[in-house]
């Protein structure tokens, strides 16, 4: 479908089809993302690698997050990152649930805070979520998080209507964008230090590597407690076994490849709304960006290159939090309660 939003001409993929077409022989063409203003405060304009153009800086980044910290060897070197960050997350829910009077815990909170640490633990070296869960890293994922607003609730509209972007500085959007992008720059001195040279891909890897992670992990564990015969089959085998297996198109026009379509069209899934983890039991689809109807890491050369750590952590938590907890839906009034 093609779309003219504002002055931008924007494509909508929305078949597996025509996603293969574009990855297969037209990938480099659409392997630039889109230039975002509040992207650009971030990372000075320049010195990340997940929102830079196509290019041989690019390469070169990518690279180097690839060797040095998500190859298959590195994120297995650094399981016992994920040991450590699990234990702690293990213990704050045990605490929590059995705390006098709490009877719901917010695993949201908790979720994102453990892949954030261990995402800059092996980022950065160094652990800033302490023990109360308000450590300078939940500031600088805040600020992360709000810029992060801002570009779907501004960028959208400056990105599609470039000749309304008067609006921004008179409204005093970009007056505080550059707050924000000050306010991150002192946390992320001290934050990274000595790794300064790195705060763009640091930066990358926990804006790519959190978020995506933890809302995986929190929709899985929403499926699995409104499925609670599939909970207990894989409670018992885990807690018996240890272990979890478990056309034409206008130049510079947008393209959106509407994976949210595709992954429930129905000539391509049986039952697609329904979860049905034996779906994937005998069959040769996996999500690794080779099978166009379902792309959870996307596909081609900007394929998500966290995959392989993603997968691990998500794996390595769901199976922790089956083994030592039972879980159910709160009470209507506990819905939206804090965790102290
Ligand atoms: C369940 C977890 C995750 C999901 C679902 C996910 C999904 C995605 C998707 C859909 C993309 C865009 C791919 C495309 O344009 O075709 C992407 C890109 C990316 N992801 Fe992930 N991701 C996850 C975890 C991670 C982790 C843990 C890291 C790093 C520690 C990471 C780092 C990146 C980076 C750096 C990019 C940009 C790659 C580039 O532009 O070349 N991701 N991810």
């Amino acid at each position: 479908m093609l779309l003219r939003l504002g002055q931008v001409a924007t494509l909508v993929v929305s078949s597996a089809d025509m996603v293969r077409e574009i990855i297969k022989n037209h990938d480099i063409a659409f392997s630039n993302r889109p230039k975002a203003t509040v992207i650009g405060f971030l990372f000075n304009w320049s010195n990340d690698m997940a929102f830079t153009s196509y290019g041989m800086y690019w390469r070169q980044t990518r690279k180097i997050c690839v060797v040095e910290l998500l190859s298959l060897k590195r994120v297995q070197e650094f399981h016992y990152v994920r040991e450590e960050e699990v234990a702690t997350f293990v213990n704050r829910i045990h605490k929590a649930s059995i705390k006098t009077g709490l009877d719901c815990v917010n695993l949201s909170e908790l979720m994102i805070a453990t892949f954030n640490n261990a995402v800059s633990r092996c980022a950065v070296f160094k652990c800033y979520v302490e023990e109360d869960g308000v450590g300078k890293l939940v500031l600088y994922w805040e600020v992360l998080v709000e810029m992060g607003r801002r570009i779907v609730a501004w960028e959208g509209r400056g990105l599609s209507f470039s000749c309304l972007e008067w609006i921004d500085v008179l409204r005093g959007f970009l007056w505080r964008l550059k707050v924000s992008s000050g306010k991150l720059n002192v946390v992320s001195d001290q934050v990274v230090g000595e790794h300064k040279a790195v705060l763009g891909l640091g930066a990358d890897m926990l804006l790519a590597g959190t978020d995506t992670s933890s809302i995986g992990l929190g929709w899985l564990m929403a499926e699995l407690i409104r499925h609670p015969k599939v909970t207990k089959k894989a409670q018992e085998q885990l807690r018996a076994l240890n272990f979890l297996e478990a056309n034409h198109i206008p130049a510079n026009a947008k393209v959106f490849i509407n994976a949210w379509v595709i992954q429930r069209d129905t000539s391509l899934w049986d039952m697609p709304e329904e979860f049905m983890i034996e779906r994937f039991e005998n069959s040769s689809v996996d999500f690794k960006g080779q099978y166009f109807q379902f792309i959870p890491f996307g596909s081609g050369r900007r394929v998500c290159l966290g995959m392989t750590f993603g997968v691990a952590s998500i794996e390595y938590m769901t199976a922790n939090l089956l083994y030592w907890f039972d879980f159910k839906l709160p009470e209507d009034g506990c819905l939206g309660k804090e965790l102290e």
